[in-house]
């Protein structure tokens, strides 16, 4: 489903973020990625949601090579990926319900089918009852949901996450991760970037560890970097 074939990242200031970083992801897997600050981590994330582009490698989602795609390609390659922030990203000056329905309203949905799915979106985080009210007045982990519910509301078959738990203490940090995991059970082919070892190990699934760039670990296989 993802693939990630020798691929280098340098940035425009010189700096090697990646180096020949190569890892796949199966459909309807859910992993973790996770390494120092600076390791890589979100940039992998970034490569994957076509936010930045590989300097050298070849990148791989369902079939489709991503580093061959034109500029027109690439929404439609955004509408299958789902991203969550560790800030939220919401807009503050809008209710939750609003926030949720954005890509919705941008992928040009009809009106009862918005109402529809931002419901069920809100329903699955457990915020149906908070859709009027605007981002400020929740809790961090009830605005982290409410990015989650924004990410999954045009029901993407992946979902990312940059160290979706940052912010939040030991036990939302676990309801948050069971949320995603939720999401894998359905299917959705989930990849969370996390510095939280204990959190991600306690959740039993494959976990990636990047060092400067270099691959270090990928499930129970460790290399000498
Ligand atoms: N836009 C950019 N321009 C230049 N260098 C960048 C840019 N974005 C990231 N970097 C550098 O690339 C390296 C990897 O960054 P990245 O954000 O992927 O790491 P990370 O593992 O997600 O770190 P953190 O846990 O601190 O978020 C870092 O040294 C960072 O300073």
């Amino acid at each position: 489903m993802i693939r990630f074939s020798e691929i280098s990242k340098r940035y425009e200031s010189g700096h090697e973020a990646l180096r020949r970083l190569s890892f796949e992801l199966q459909e309807g897997e859910m992993a973790f990625l996770t390494g120092h600050s600076g390791a890589g981590k979100s940039t992998v994330l970034r490569l994957i949601a076509l936010m930045e582009r590989p300097t050298q490698g070849q990148l791989w989602i369902g079939g489709q090579n991503l580093t061959r795609i034109h500029r027109r390609g690439i929404p439609y390659v955004r509408r299958q990926i789902g991203m969550i922030f560790q800030d939220h990203r919401l807009l503050f000056d809008r209710s939750v319900f609003d926030n949720v329905a954005l890509p919705l309203v941008i992928a040009g949905f009809p009106h009862r089918e918005i109402g529809k799915r931002v419901r069920a979106a809100l329903d699955m985080v457990g915020l149906l009852s908070k859709e009027k009210n605007k981002p400020i007045m929740l809790s961090g982990g009830e605005q982290q949901r409410v990015g989650i519910a924004r990410a999954v509301v045009n029901r993407p078959p992946i979902l990312l996450a940059d160290e979706p738990t940052g912010n939040l203490d030991p036990q939302l940090s676990a309801e948050i991760m069971g949320l995603f995991a939720k999401f894998n059970q359905v299917g959705c082919t989930v990849l969370i970037a996390s510095h939280d070892l204990d959190l991600i190990e306690a959740m039993g699934k494959r976990i990636i560890s990047l060092k400067n760039g270099l691959l270090q670990r990928d499930g129970a296989e460790v290399f000498d970097v």
